[in-house]
């Protein structure tokens, strides 16, 4: 039985101030959530240690944004996974499109971050997905296959998170047609060789739409940018109505 993921990524929004404010709002609309959906907050390094005190003994687990795979070192600006663990830290986004795109990330280094995450007792939300010129050339499958067989290199798949992220959907309000994510989801999972791996639809789900994405047989969760900000919409979409 496949897991329910949802996870929110703040990106570089809230300081630790609006993050408080955001969970005091956020968690008391947890209390009838169901209990097989696992809830992520993937807030800005700074954020983390103050939001993992205010977590402590409720359901929400805290992600980061990005892990370096050195356990310490000069690398300016990164962060390793023993910062990360140290306080509270559960999951890792490793391989975001944003990353990719500004911040030269490779699948070399992709499948780096995601082993060391690993190897530390983090588990990487790994983001694969195509761009708008790629998917008009028709070659969606061809790239999300090389991502796939690069990013997974030495993973385990027991600990893993796959988040299917349209670059095209990514903050435009242009979601993919849910049955296409479908399919596209469902490609992913036949690449993988453990039926196990949650695999979410990432890409302007917001209130309006995630019910329907939900529905949808393959899809297992959401990783969910913009309307992750606002504590009453990303409640609305944790506790999404299942068909
Ligand atoms: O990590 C989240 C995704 O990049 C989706 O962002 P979005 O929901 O703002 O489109």
């Amino acid at each position: 039985m496949r897991r329910v993921v949802i996870a929110g990524n703040w990106k570089m929004h809230k300081t630790q101030a609006e993050s408080l404010e955001f969970l005091q709002s956020f968690l008391p609309l947890l209390e009838n959530t169901a209990e097989d959906r696992e809830v992520i907050l993937c807030a800005p390094f700074t954020d983390l240690s103050v939001m993992s005190k205010n977590l402590h003994g409720t359901r929400v687990r805290l992600g980061s944004q990005n892990v370096h795979w050195e356990e310490s070192g000069a690398f300016t600006g990164e962060i390793a996974p023993s910062m990360l663990t140290e306080v509270g830290v559960t999951y890792a986004v490793v391989g975001h499109s944003e990353r990719r795109q500004y911040f030269g990330e490779t699948d070399e280094t992709v499948n780096f971050r995601a082993r060391a995450a690993q190897k530390a007792g983090l588990k990487p939300i790994l983001c694969v997905g195509e761009s708008k010129q790629q998917r008009d050339a028709g070659e969606t499958e061809a790239v999300i296959t090389q991502q796939l067989k690069a990013d997974l290199v030495g993973i385990d798949l027991s600990g893993l998170v796959i988040a299917y992220e349209p670059i095209w959907a990514i903050g435009t309000g242009d979601t993919c047609d849910s049955k296409e994510a479908n399919r596209v989801i469902g490609l992913i999972r036949s690449q993988l060789s453990s039926a196990d791996v949650p695999i979410q639809y990432g890409g302007s789900v917001k209130t309006a739409n995630i019910d329907e994405i939900m529905a949808q047989p393959e899809i297992d969760g959401a990783l969910v940018g913009g309307a992750s900000l606002d504590a009453e919409g990303f409640a609305r979409i944790v506790n999404y109505q299942s068909a």
